[in-house]
């Protein structure tokens, strides 16, 4: 049996909708920013917090868990300046929890949803995992923390471990039953599909006075069913018994302005958007785009969909999203 740690989530409820064609999982999740109705129902769900030693240990003693998938986490950047605290515990002091129960109950597979975050401003047009990682706020040093506690925790007790860094997650799933529900929404795409469905006045655009060909930010946008065919790969992995210690980028490859990005929407949707230029958005870097060849050469993996067929999975979960 799989444990999802966070499968009520936006991603880890579209990972659950396609592990549970193979796997036996568990979600554990505290609904803090998930949606009970957005877990499949092939799957068990239990409600539970991930620092909370006890709903743990029951969620171990009750499945035979093999492996441990873990998406929970807050991921806000502009809350994690205000509330960094927040961030290293439900983070960082939480993950240390349930890398302790799993020690306990010898569970040795693990993947980790990180972050381009870890990142930070980098001075290469390419990230790839040789990128320097130098995150500029405390989600993302959260996130390189636990991925520095992982490297840590491998060589002294033995785990085998993925380290997922993912680049802009959008796109929903092709069904139209799942997609990206969040509140507050901070993200571009279901930022502008909301305005052009009349729940927002406007869009705004956060800088138009960066390095960049139109002056907008610059970034890598991966469908949320790409990541999760790069989870079932890197799980099949470890579950071979292969040993792993090893990060990889997910993303497309391909870099789109924030311009580029509202037009595509306007395309797909065949609705003009009313686009006001606005300031920068504090820590927003320039341009953030992935080399994901490793995980290509790797296992195999790389992005199937396109910015186009993110906004068109995307819109048509927004038409008749329920959650
Ligand atoms: N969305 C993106 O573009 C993006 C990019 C890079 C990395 N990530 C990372 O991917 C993961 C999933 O992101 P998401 O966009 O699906 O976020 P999300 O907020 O939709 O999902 C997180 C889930 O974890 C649950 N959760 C949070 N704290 C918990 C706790 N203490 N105990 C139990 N459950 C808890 C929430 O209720 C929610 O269901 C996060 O770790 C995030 O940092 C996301
Ligand atoms: O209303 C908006 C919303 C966003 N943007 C711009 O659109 C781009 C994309 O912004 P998102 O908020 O959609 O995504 P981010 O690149 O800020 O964040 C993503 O990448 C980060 C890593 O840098 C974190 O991992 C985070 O969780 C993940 O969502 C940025 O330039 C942002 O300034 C706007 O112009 N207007």
């Amino acid at each position: 049996m799989i444990l999802v740690v966070g499968g009520a989530g936006y991603i880890g409820s579209h990972l659950v909708k396609e592990l549970v064609e193979t796997e036996e999982v568990v979600v554990l999740d505290n609904l803090s920013t998930g949606h009970r109705e957005a877990v499949d129902s092939r799957a068990i769900f239990v409600k539970g917090d991930l620092g909370n030693v006890d709903d743990l240990i029951m969620v171990f003693r009750s499945y035979p868990i093999k492996a441990v998938m873990h998406f929970a986490a807050n991921s806000l950047v502009g809350e994690s300046v205000v509330d960094p605290l927040k961030y290293y515990n439900n983070n960082v002091a939480s993950t240390i929890m349930l890398l302790k129960v799993m020690q306990r109950f010898k569970v040795k597979n693990f993947i980790f949803s990180s972050t381009a975050a870890t990142y930070g401003i980098p001075n290469v047009d390419i990230i790839d995992e040789t990128t320097p990682t130098s995150p500029i706020n405390p989600y993302g040093r959260s996130k390189l923390m636990v991925e520095q506690i992982l490297a840590d925790f491998s060589k002294s007790y033995g785990l085998n471990y993925v380290v997922l860094r993912y680049f802009n997650a959008a796109g929903a799933h092709k069904s139209a039953a799942i997609g990206e529900s969040h509140d507050p929404e901070t993200h571009l795409i279901p930022i502008v599909l909301q305005h052009l469905l009349g729940q927002r006045d406007k869009v705004s655009v956060y800088g138009s006075d960066y390095e960049t060909e139109d002056g907008t930010c610059i970034r890598d946008y991966i469908h949320v069913t790409d990541l999760a065919s790069a989870h079932i790969l890197a799980l099949n992995t470890l579950l071979k018994g292969k040993k792993s210690e090893e990060i990889y980028n997910l993303g497309n490859g391909l870099g789109f302005s924030v311009k580029e990005v509202i037009e595509t929407c306007e395309h797909v949707t065949g609705i003009k958007a009313n686009v006001e230029m606005a300031d920068r958005r504090p820590g927003d870097p320039a341009r953030l785009v992935a080399s994901s060849q490793k995980i290509y050469d790797e296992l195999g993996w790389k992005a199937e969909r396109n910015l186009e067929q993110i906004i068109t999975d995307a819109w048509n979960w927004h038409q008749k999203q329920e959650y």
